[in-house]
């Protein structure tokens, strides 16, 4: 199978790559490296294109062979999205519609999308099950959830299939050590810690610390890459054997205090970790974490990495050789 990954130089889709070859999967990535890295997708057929530009996308399409298509190319930086919400309607949704307008032309008809836990807002129940009602607090949750809506619309006029993946707090790294989480800015807890762990940085700023959890600081539900891969090839291998449109969530169901990840990161890393409490930062929830149920009933999906100090583990090696 022939699957167009969009987004694949950056993080997750760099991971997802790798898994997808693993499996013998032929895997072109398209991105257009705004925030991706090509050294992340090293000898992997590669066109470097924008997803907002339909032209580009349509010469993609019909110069390749397509069954599938991962779409992983977004902004994704929720304060950034307060701030320049038409930019992330423009790239996220924008974006999608022509993805899904070119799929639709060359009579691709299989889609994995990554969607996220900032559809559900401030959350009413915890842990989060996707019927939980979505109401987003920021722009980047709300062109998440429209993209949701209109893979919806495709589904039912054109026959569109997919499967929605709303991920939990993504972390960690390859074991290869060779990929990994490389953000330009980084605004994500846990290699904020590691870069402050090598010196990279001079502390970490714990934002918040009088949220109603037991040390006062928010707690997350973080999920190792490689799961979100095995999660992704899973719902590819649903659709293929005739697998119903879906949305699943994916998270380990377990919330961790953003003091318990700077305490964990000094065990595994041995180093002192210089911490300053500051005032919170504003839209974040007091908790996200997420019931991942439907999927382990449905695709038999399970967690590899369901122990935090595993995760940071696999992330701190990655930093080690990329940061020292
Ligand atoms: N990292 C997380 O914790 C997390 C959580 C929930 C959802 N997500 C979603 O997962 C996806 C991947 O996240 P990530 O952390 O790997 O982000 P990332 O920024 O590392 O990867 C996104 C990739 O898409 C590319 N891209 C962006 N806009 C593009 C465009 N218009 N045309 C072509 N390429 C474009 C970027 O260059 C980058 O390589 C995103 O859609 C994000 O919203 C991430
Ligand atoms: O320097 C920092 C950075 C973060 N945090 C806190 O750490 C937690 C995790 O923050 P971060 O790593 O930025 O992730 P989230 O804001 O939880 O968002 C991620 O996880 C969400 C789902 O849970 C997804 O929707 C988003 O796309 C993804 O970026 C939050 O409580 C932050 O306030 C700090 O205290 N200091």
């Amino acid at each position: 199978m022939n699957i167009l990954v969009c987004g694949g130089a950056g993080y997750i889709g760099s991971h997802v790559v790798r898994q997808l070859q693993k499996k013998g999967y032929e895997v072109l990535v398209l991105d257009n490296l705004i925030n991706g890295h090509l050294s992340a997708v090293d000898g992997v057929p590669f066109v470097k294109a924008d997803i907002t530009d339909k032209q580009a996308l349509q010469e993609v399409f019909s110069r390749n062979s397509i069954d599938a298509v991962m779409h992983f190319a977004a902004f994704s930086i929720v304060g950034e999205s307060m701030s320049k919400p038409g930019l992330y309607y423009r790239n996220n949704v924008l974006g999608t519609l022509n993805l899904l307008e070119a799929m639709r032309e060359n009579k691709v008809s299989k889609l994995i999308f990554s969607s996220t836990a900032a559809v559900y807002g401030e959350p009413e129940e915890i842990p989060i099950c996707e019927e939980h009602r979505t109401k987003p607090t920021n722009p980047y949750g709300a062109t998440k959830l429209a993209v949701e809506e209109m893979l919806n619309w495709f589904n039912h006029a054109y026959g569109l299939n997919y499967v929605s993946l709303r991920y939990f707090n993504a972390a960690g790294a390859d074991e290869s050590g060779d990929i990994g989480e490389d953000h330009n800015p980084e605004t994500h807890l846990i290699p904020l810690v590691l870069k402050t762990a090598l010196g990279v940085l001079p502390e970490i700023k714990i934002f918040g610390t009088d949220y109603p959890t037991p040390d006062g600081t928010c707690l997350r539900d973080y999920i190792h890459v490689n799961d979100l891969a095995d999660a992704h090839i899973m719902g590819l291998q649903s659709l293929s054997g005739g697998g119903q449109s879906t949305i699943f969530n994916l998270g380990n169901g377990n919330g961790f205090s953003v003091k318990e990840i700077i305490e964990t990161a000094r065990k595994v890393t041995g180093k002192p970790i210089q911490a300053v409490e500051t005032d919170r930062r504003t839209g974040d929830p007091a908790v996200l974490v997420a019931s991942s149920e439907k999927i382990k009933q449905e695709l038999g999906w399970q967690p590899r990495y369901g122990d935090i100090e595993q995760i940071i583990s696999s992330a701190w090696r990655w930093h080690q050789r990329n940061f020292n």
